[in-house]
């Protein structure tokens, strides 16, 4: 059945994911947009060669929303210049990544770096807030800008939330992680020694005994396999469903995010899923074909229009697997 053809113009102008990684997500907190029954019709199962997948359990249309996704963690990408600093970041809510409109009404400034779109995320951001403004990160951020990295801001985020208490230190333990190479390790070992540093004097031994030298790498490597480099399209989803909307081509990275569910979805190069952010980071989960039901869901990591070597070597590098997708068993 051919793909209604909003959808598929938005797929065919849009690139596919860059350097994807997933997250996961629970079928209750993410369908809260009710686009969609709940549960959605999807299961997490082992696959023959490639741990765990996502499976269809009943067929499902081409265009339908499979489901949404809130994230877990997210963080604004870090500005490409220290004078761009706080220009970049007011322009994105600190906690769902909306881009903010200047002079938005409902836009709420925390400080001359940090704002959000909305009182909601204002107070979602409560407690991993409130420990990161005691502390200075200018040099923490400096490191991560200049070297273009955004990962550790992301583990960033999740000690302040460990240390509010907003979440436990073992929280992403169910991800799987990705082997660190020996460049990797020393690299990581200078970014927790950062991180330690920045925290240490103002907030007490007691609260940072999780920030050990192995609980940093065990969240680095599930962040760099599951993390979602997030692209917002911008209107809503109706719009885009309706109108020339779908044309509109994503824009530069607005943040990254880890989700539940989509890290459990492995990668094709031919995939039948698409991932697409519309206003924030809250994903949804589109189906490109046909999918009949006990058929697994795949997204796209990279942009799949490069040639099979390329994708080959960028998957075994970036993501450490070697592809078994069908495409790439017939050499294409
Ligand atoms: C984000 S995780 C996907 C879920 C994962 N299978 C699990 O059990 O948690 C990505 C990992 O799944 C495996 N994987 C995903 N797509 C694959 C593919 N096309 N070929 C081989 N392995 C794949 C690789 O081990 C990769 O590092």
């Amino acid at each position: 059945m051919p793909l209604p053809t909003n959808i598929s113009r938005l797929i065919s102008t849009r690139k596919l994911y860059r350097h994807h990684h997933f997250n996961f997500l629970s079928f209750t907190t993410t369908n809260t947009d009710l686009e969609k029954p709940s549960p959605p019709p999807i299961q997490v199962q082992l696959t023959e060669s490639s741990g765990r997948g996502v499976f269809a359990t009943r067929t499902i249309k081409p265009g339908e929303l499979i489901h949404t996704a809130k994230p877990l963690l997210t963080h604004p990408s870090p500005s490409p210049s220290p004078s761009l600093t706080h220009q970049n970041h007011n322009k994105i809510c600190y906690f769902c990544l909306r881009k903010l409109k200047l002079g938005q009404k409902l836009a709420i400034s925390h400080s001359p770096t940090v704002s959000f779109c909305s009182d909601e995320c204002a107070n979602r951001s409560k407690g991993f807030y409130e420990v990161e403004k005691r502390v200075d990160w200018s040099e923490y951020n400096d490191y991560c800008r200049q070297r273009g990295f955004k990962y550790p801001l992301l583990v960033k985020r999740m000690a302040c939330m460990v240390i509010s208490e907003e979440t436990s230190s073992d929280s992403l333990d169910i991800f799987q992680p990705a082997s660190l190479l020996p460049e990797m390790i020393s690299e990581m070992e200078e970014e927790f020694g950062l991180l330690k540093s920045t925290l240490r004097g103002a907030i007490k031994d007691e609260q940072m005994t999780f920030l050990t030298k192995d609980w940093y790498a065990g969240i680095l490597a599930r962040i760099r396999i599951n993390a979602f480099r997030v692209e917002v399209v911008g209107g809503s989803y109706e719009d885009l469903l309706l109108s020339a909307a779908a044309s509109v081509e994503a824009e530069a990275a607005v943040g990254n995010a880890v989700y539940m569910l989509p890290s459990f979805y492995n990668h094709d190069c031919d995939p039948n899923v698409h991932i697409l952010w519309i206003e924030n980071a809250d994903a949804r989960l589109v189906a490109i074909h046909e999918i009949e039901a006990g058929e697994e869901l795949r997204i796209c990591y990279i942009d799949t229009s490069i040639a099979h070597g390329t994708r080959q070597q960028l998957l075994l590098q970036g993501f450490g697997f070697k592809c078994n997708c069908a495409r790439c068993i017939s050499g294409d």
